[in-house]
C-alpha cells in the first residue's frame, strides 16, 4: 500500500498529527510525505505533483484537499483540523479510529465529477470544486458571455461567473444564491458574483454540456480553479468548461453527505 502524507502548510498540530499517524500505519507501508512536512519531520520529502499515492491522508482543510487533488494523485482522506473542513471525512477526536478503519479496510468510497477547463482550448487545468471567472480589478463590472453548447445564453454584467460541480455547489456558488446539486448528481450549475441588474438565476446544466464564457471589457479577468490556480485572461480569451473523463475518489467512513450538510453548511440557520 502507498500512503501519501500531506499537511497544511505552518500547521503545527497536523504536523503532531502526521507524525501519530506514521506510528500506527504498518511498516510494510509505502509512505510519502509532502515536501514541508517531510522537512519538519527531517525525512524524505516529495512535491505534490510527484505524489502519486494509493491513498492520500490530507491534514488540515479545504483547501488543503482541493490543493492535493489538483497535483498530487490517489484516494482522499481527509483529517479536518481548524476550518470548517467540508471535504473532510475525520474529525479530530476520531484521528486513531479513523487510521486503524483505514489500516483495515474499513471504509466506503465515493467519487466526485471533475471539470477540465480550456483557455483558448489549451487546457488550463481541472478542478473538483469550481472555476471562477473574476474581475482581475476590483468594483469594475465584467460583461460575461455565456454559452452552452455553444448555443449563446446570456451577456450578463456581473463580479464574476462560477461554474460549480456538485460537490463545489455548496461553496462558492453557495455563496453567490446558488442551489445545492447532491454529489451524485452528474451535472454543473453557473451561478454570478453580485449580477447587476439580471433577473438571470443561477442555471444547471448536464454533465455532457460544454459551457464557453467569455469575458467581455477592457479591464482583464481572472480564471482560478478551487482557489488553488489562476491565470489572467482578457475579452479576446475564450475559456471553455466541460465535465472531465478523470473523477476523484474520497475515503468516507461515517459522515454521509446530508450530515455534513447539517453540521457544517446550514447549521448556523437551522440551530
Ligand atoms: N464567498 C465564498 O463563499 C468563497 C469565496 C472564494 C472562494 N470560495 C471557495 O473556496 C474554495 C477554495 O477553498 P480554500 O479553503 O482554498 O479557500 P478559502 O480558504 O478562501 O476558504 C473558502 C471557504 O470555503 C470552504 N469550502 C471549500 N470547499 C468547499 C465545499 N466544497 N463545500 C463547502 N465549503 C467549501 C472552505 O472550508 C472555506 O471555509 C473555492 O473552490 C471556492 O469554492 C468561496
Ligand atoms: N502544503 C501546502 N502548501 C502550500 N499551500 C498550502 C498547503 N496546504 C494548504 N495550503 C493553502 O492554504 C489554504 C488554506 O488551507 P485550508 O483551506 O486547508 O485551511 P483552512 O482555510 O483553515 O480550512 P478550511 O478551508 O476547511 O476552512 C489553501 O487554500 C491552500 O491553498
Amino acid at each position: 500500500m502507498k500512503i501519501g502524507i500531506i499537511t497544511r502548510v505552518n500547521c503545527a498540530s497536523c504536523i503532531k498529527i502526521a507524525k501519530r499517524i506514521l506510528e500506527i500505519i504498518p511498516e510494510d507501508w509505502e509512505v510519502f510525505l509532502e515536501m514541508k512536512l517531510a522537512m519538519a519531520l527531517h525525512k524524505k520529502g516529495y512535491n505534490f505533483s510527484n505524489i502519486k499515492a494509493d491513498i492520500l491522508i490530507v491534514i488540515g482543510g479545504d483547501g488543503t484537499i482541493l490543493r492535493t487533488a489538483q497535483f498530487s494523485k490517489g484516494k482522499i482522506l481527509g483529517i479536518n483540523v481548524g476550518g470548517l473542513g467540508f471535504l473532510s471525512e475525520v474529525e479530530i477526536g476520531s484521528i486513531e479510529e479513523s487510521i486503524y478503519n483505514l489500516i483495515r479496510g474499513n471504509y466506503r468510497e465515493y467519487s466526485v465529477m471533475k471539470l477540465d477547463v480550456f483557455i483558448n482550448n489549451r487546457l488550463f487545468g481541472k478542478c473538483i470544486n469550481d472555476v471562477v471567472i473574476h474581475t482581475g480589478k476590483i468594483s469594475k463590472i465584467r460583461k460575461f458571455s455565456v454559452y452552452i453548447d455553444d448555443k449563446f445564453m446570456e451577456n450578463t454584467s456581473a463580479d464574476g461567473v462560477i461554474v460549480a460541480t456538485p460537490i463545489g455547489s455548496t461553496s462558492y456558488s453557495y455563496s453567490a444564491g446558488g442551489p445545492i446539486l447532491i454529489p451524485s448528481l452528474r451535472a454543473m450549475v453557473i451561478s454570478y458574483i453580485a449580477p447587476f441588474g439580471s433577473r438571470l438565476r443561477p442555471i444547471v446544466c448536464p454533465e455532457t454540456s460544454s459551457v464557453k464564457i467569455k469575458s467581455i471589457g477592457k479591464y482583464d479577468s481572472i480564471v482560478i480553479l478551487d482557489g488553488q490556480k489562476e491565470r489572467k485572461i482578457n475579452e479576446n480569451d475564450m475559456v471553455e468548461i466541460r465535465v472531465s473523463r478523470e473523477h476523484l475518489t474520497f475515503i468516507e467512513m461515517k459522515d454521509s453527505f446530508f450530515e455534513r450538510l447539517r453540521t457544517k453548511l446550514i447549521k448556523d440557520v437551522v440551530n
